[in-house]
């Protein structure tokens, strides 16, 4: 009796930079091990490189510069690690249609153009995985789009975003300014040499618009998300944090908001957030990504690890494309993303959140009476007060409770004109509970 053998599962890839290079690298040495695991032969069909001539190190007779014509060519998983929009989008959107899989890392275009690629992926019956797009090597999405399937995601609040917390967390270690810890980080390779993408914000607001899609089962796109970034922390906003025993870290936050007459919304931001020092993510240091996800029957879950570089990123890679070729061999597709709630997104001003205010202010009879004035004409009621005096001045800080943002921005521009207000140290939003 003759061996049964399957058809090999044929894999183009396109881009062979900082992740692709590991890709290659894995197919190649471990073909034998992922063969075993997919129940089927693995071949490298071909590797869409820019210059050829510059991977002489690559098996020549893989390579091309015409990664359209291999999208095209006889394959059957697309692995996209090229990254941006245009030409992209186009490759594999002709490749799902195709009814090639696509396995890609591009957050940035899956923060976009998700829902198209879905789409075509359901058409054509082909599957579309994009693990490493968001928190790198952490399995992250196939946890929120198969294992809380099930479940009701009420939140998703994490460090997605390696440089910038790399930034923050040696901009708290030292007291260092933001501007000498950006110079480090370059130095050290963690930021690039235009560092806008991590350091605006942009990088993790493509990560939580992913995030909020799958969690809420609603599309999401990147310019839904409020983005704030973390070039306007300085050393005091550090001391601030510090002074109330938290820290500050760049978050990407999606919620499901429930309004007082039970209508549903999805809010989703980015932006530097005091967190007390107890926090399970102010222990996240250097370029390490964590997500704190809440839902209602699983309650709190927490996915730590290393969300970016060559090889770990490569992991999640090669775990979507096993997943992939499996479904190939085994003659279907992998369960596919649903939008079907379609929740409404919720603008910035009217997402609940609560403010730390640190003030410098004149030490005289009535200062703090003008001020609590100020948050009850915006409906903004104070947590907590506290106040140290200096020489003429005193400095005071407040923490709010829950408010509509945009009246908590109000308050604080009202009260930055006071008179009575010499200097506004720092203002941010804050998270989580002191213990
Ligand atoms: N590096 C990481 O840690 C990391 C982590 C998570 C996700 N990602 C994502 O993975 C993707 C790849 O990231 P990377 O860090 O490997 O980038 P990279 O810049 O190191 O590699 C991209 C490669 O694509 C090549 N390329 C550009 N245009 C091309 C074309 N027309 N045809 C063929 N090749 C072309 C470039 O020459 C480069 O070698 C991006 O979408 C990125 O966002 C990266
Ligand atoms: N630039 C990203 C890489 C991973 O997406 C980061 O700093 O986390
Ligand atoms: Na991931």
């Amino acid at each position: 009796m003759s061996e049964r053998r399957e058809a090999p599962v044929r894999v183009a890839l396109l881009g062979c930079g900082t992740v692709g290079s590991e890709v290659t690298r894995r197919l190649l040495d471990d073909a034998d091990e992922l063969a075993a695991r997919i129940g089927a032969p693995v071949e490298l069909a071909g590797i869409a490189v820019r210059r050829p001539d510059k991977h002489p190190d690559l098996p020549q007779h893989l390579l091309t510069a015409d990664a359209g014509e291999l999208v095209e060519s006889d394959v059957d998983v697309v692995i996209e690690l090229i990254g941006g929009i245009d030409p992209v989008r186009g490759w594999l959107l002709t490749a799902l249609r195709k009814g090639k899989s696509v396995v890609t890392g591009n957050k940035a275009l899956l923060a976009e153009h998700g829902a198209e690629l879905a789409a075509a992926a359901s058409e054509s019956g082909a599957d579309l995985y994009y693990e490493a797009a968001v928190a790198g090597a952490i399995p992250l999405l196939r946890p929120l789009r198969e294992s809380l399937a099930g479940d009701r995601i009420t939140r998703v609040m994490g460090i997605v975003n390696g440089t910038t917390n790399f930034i923050l967390s040696a901009m708290d270690a030292t007291g260092a300014s933001y501007a000498e810890t950006l110079d480090e980080a370059t130095r050290l390779g963690y930021a690039e040499a235009d560092p806008s993408a991590d350091v605006d914000g942009y990088d993790a607001a493509s990560k939580a618009a992913i995030l909020a899609s799958l969690a809420f089962h609603t599309r999401v796109t990147a310019s839904d998300v409020h983005r704030e970034g973390i070039r306007g922390i300085s050393a005091s906003d550090i001391v601030a944090a510090k002074r109330l025993n938290r820290t500050v870290k760049l978050l990407a936050i999606c919620e499901r908001v429930v309004a007082e007459d039970g209508t549903e919304s999805v809010s989703a931001r980015v932006h530097p957030v005091m967190i007390p020092r107890s926090h399970q993510l102010a222990g996240v240091g250097g370029a390490f990504n964590a997500v704190y996800v809440e839902a209602e029957a699983a309650g709190q879950l927490m996915f730590y690890g290393q969300g970016a570089g060559g090889a770990p990123t490569a992991s999640a890679v090669l775990g979507d494309f096993v997943a992939a070729a499996r479904n190939r061999v085994a003659g279907g597709r992998g369960p596919r993303e649903s939008a079907h709630a379609a929740l409404p997104v919720r603008p910035m001003g009217q997402t609940p959140t609560r403010y730390h205010i640190s003030l410098d202010v004149a030490d005289k009879p009535g200062v703090l009476a003008q001020i609590a004035q100020v948050f009850a004409v915006h409906g903004v009621s104070i947590a907590a007060v506290r106040q140290r005096d200096k020489h003429s001045t005193a400095s005071l800080v407040v923490v709010t409770h829950l408010a509509p943002d945009a009246a908590l921005q109000a308050t604080v521009s009202e009260i930055s004109k006071l008179d009575v207000v010499r200097e506004v140290v720092s203002v941010m939003r804050v998270e989580g509970e002191d213990s």
